[in-house]
């Protein structure tokens, strides 16, 4: 599993940066081999000094290589540190642009209320896109020490080979001592995983824009504060205990490995006097014992790095190559122009296996050219007949058909070129007003006439028009545009009212869909302007295929055709004298608005 992630990484790394990590290796191998050349080399100067010979010519060449060993040491770890800093921008972009693209594929809402997926989602946006630069880092970094290592064990082996078998052997409690902390450390990290991500959400909390008037005025900052405080204090004591265990494995360990180096030394001395040894043997014993406990220890590190990069990394192969989730065929089919009508025909849906159901058997035809409407108590699954319609989701049972097409047979990205929706939650971009229309379509982008006449269709025009920048005035005071760089006063906050124009707008800006949905669009605004705003919506939805859903019975009742959606079945459907006339839930819906409008204002709050 381990070596395949570790594939997938390279390959990404191989695509994104080959020059790079062709580079980056190259200088890893030099700088694996310089310190041997060094080592040999000086051992063979205080070898010609030791041996008496003090001519300049025999140790001109030998110092001279030296000092381009010293050199080439000298600058190979500048050079690298650029080429690996390079080479992890590359990949991360690349691993970033792959994520996005993975997620963006997705084509309903499924995966986005999975708590375990959006889990692995965090740790793959926060960590999981840097960890194959990670794997490639500490790829190269096993390469290089393992070219140190293998360097000068051969060249001990070559002084004797007990004292290669001995240094080695010392480093082996080394390697499974922290890869067995490596382990530990990775469990505790998966452990902790749920209590820094709480974390991470009481600290958004407290910093949010939105959450600020809520948790200043219910004074609730201290109590979110203590909150993250037990997660940090969580999270803090699983380090501690690792970390204590860490200091004492590796403590025992460094003064084991100082103790084989004393040994070492000793026994070289030992034999220099008894003339086994050369002068040189002993600074290059020396020098070898140094630089293989060094290089055992480095590559330990960098095994123990991978090795937690591969699990984050794990967290990311999950997100992008999760299934589809909504199943799309093959060879999907256009969806057409909508000619005869939308129809759900008997369809049950719920949001999970264990969850009730929310449409019991809906049977219900949305006629093309007219507008209908549906009305019903909260809960009662309007909202997500739209998501339906969208194919957000696709039935549990049942089926809802484009012209007698089913849905599913339809390819999505081409069927909501053909539905335009504005939702009841539409979202407020940090972004200008004119991109905040152009969302509904960005073809519209740069075409004003089509932005400005989507804002002047749902009353929005005057209001974004008057902004310090028109159309172009950031709507957030989270950022500022180039152009407001010496006045951050400038990006505006909109009203809720309107906003929910705007999102009209943004649901008007492709002219005619086949499907306009408009779910409560007009709950924010005020009396006067929802009028105003649903005169506009009846105007433009003439001969449009629609679906109004409101609370507003004032405005549902021009519909051609209502329904009652109750507990997920349909109760009543017919036109508004039908359904009055029938004397049932619309009837009784109706008129209890209708009274509340007529009592006088002290008998309504009595
Ligand atoms: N994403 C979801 N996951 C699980 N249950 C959900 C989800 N969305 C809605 N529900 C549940 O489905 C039921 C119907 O919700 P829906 O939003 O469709 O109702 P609605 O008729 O639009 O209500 P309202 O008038 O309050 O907007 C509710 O019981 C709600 O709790």
């Amino acid at each position: 599993m381990k070596f395949r992630s570790a594939a997938r990484a390279l390959e990404l790394a191989r695509r994104a940066a080959p020059g790079h990590v062709a580079g980056y290796l190259a200088l890893a191998a030099l700088g694996g081999i310089a310190p041997l050349a060094i080592a040999w080399l000086t051992k063979a100067v205080i070898d010609h000094l030791a041996a008496g010979v003090m001519r300049w010519a025999d140790v001109l060449g030998l110092t001279v290589a030296l000092g381009v060993a010293g050199v080439v040491t000298a600058l190979v770890p500048h050079a690298a540190r650029y080429l690996r800093a390079e080479t992890e921008r590359l990949v991360t972009m690349e691993s970033t642009a792959r994520l996005y693209a993975a997620v963006d594929r997705f084509a309903g809402l499924r995966r986005f209320e999975d708590p375990e997926f959006l889990d692995h989602v965090q740790i793959a946006r926060s960590a999981g896109v840097t960890s194959p630069g990670a794997v490639v880092d500490a790829g190269i970094g096993v390469v290089r020490a393992l070219l140190l290592v293998s360097g000068f064990a051969g060249t001990l082996l070559l002084l004797g080979p007990w004292i290669a078998v001995a240094v080695l052997l010392s480093a082996v409690p080394a390697v499974l001592a922290e890869l067995a902390l490596s382990r530990r450390r990775a469990e505790m990290v998966a452990r902790v995983g749920q209590a820094e991500r709480r974390g991470l959400f009481y600290a958004g909390l407290l910093t949010d824009p939105d959450a600020a008037k809520e948790v200043r005025l219910f004074g609730v900052g201290p109590y979110l504060w203590r909150r993250m405080a037990e997660e940090i204090s969580t999270i803090n004591r699983a380090h501690r205990r690792i970390d204590r265990r860490e200091v004492a494995v590796q403590g025992a360990l460094a003064a084991f490995g100082a103790v084989v180096a004393g040994a070492l030394l000793l026994w070289t001395v030992r034999s220099a006097v008894s003339g086994a040894l050369t002068v040189g043997d002993v600074a290059l014993v020396v020098a070898a014992v140094g630089a293989v406990q060094a290089a055992l220890a480095g590559l330990v590190n960098e095994i123990v790095v991978a090795h937690q990069a591969l699990l984050l990394f794990g967290h990311y192969l999950l997100v992008v190559d999760a299934a589809p989730d909504l199943p799309v065929r093959a060879e999907p089919r256009p969806a057409p122009p909508l000619r005869q009508g939308i129809e759900l025909r008997d369809v049950w849906f719920r949001y999970a296996d264990d969850q009730p159901w929310v449409l019991r058997g809906v049977n219900l035809v949305l006629a093309a050219g007219a507008s209908t409407a549906v009305v019903g108590l909260n809960g009662a699954g309007k909202s997500t007949l739209v998501k339906l319609l969208c194919r957000l989701y696709d039935p549990v049972r049942g089926a809802v058909l484009w012209d007698g097409v089913d849905l599913r047979d339809l390819d999505p990205a081409d069927l909501r070129t053909r539905i335009r929706a504005v939702f009841q939650d539409a979202t407020a971009f940090d972004l200008t007003a004119r991109e905040n229309v152009a969302m509904g379509d960005l073809t519209a982008l740069h075409d004003q006439s089509r932005i400005e006449g989507a804002a002047r269709r749902a009353g929005v025009h005057d209001v974004l028009a008057a902004l310090p920048q028109g159309y172009e005035t950031l709507l957030t005071r989270l950022f500022f545009s180039e152009a407001d760089r010496e006045d951050p006063s400038t990006g505006v906050v909109l009203s809720g009212g309107q906003w929910q124009r705007l999102a009209i707008a943004r649901g008007l800006v492709l002219d005619r869909p086949d499907l306009l949905i408009l779910d409560e669009p007009s709950s924010a605004l005020d009396a006067e302007a929802e009028s105003e705003v649903h005169a506009r919506l009846r105007a433009h939805r003439q001969g449009l295929t629609s679906l109004l859903i409101s609370h507003r019975m004032g405005v549902v009742r021009e519909a051609d055709h209502i329904v009652v959606l109750s507990d997920g079945r349909i109760a009543e459907e017919g036109t508004h004298d039908d359904l009055i006339a029938l004397d049932g839930a619309y009837a009784r819906l109706f008129s209890v608005q209708a009274a509340g409008y007529r009592s006088s204002a002290p008998e309504a709050m009595a």
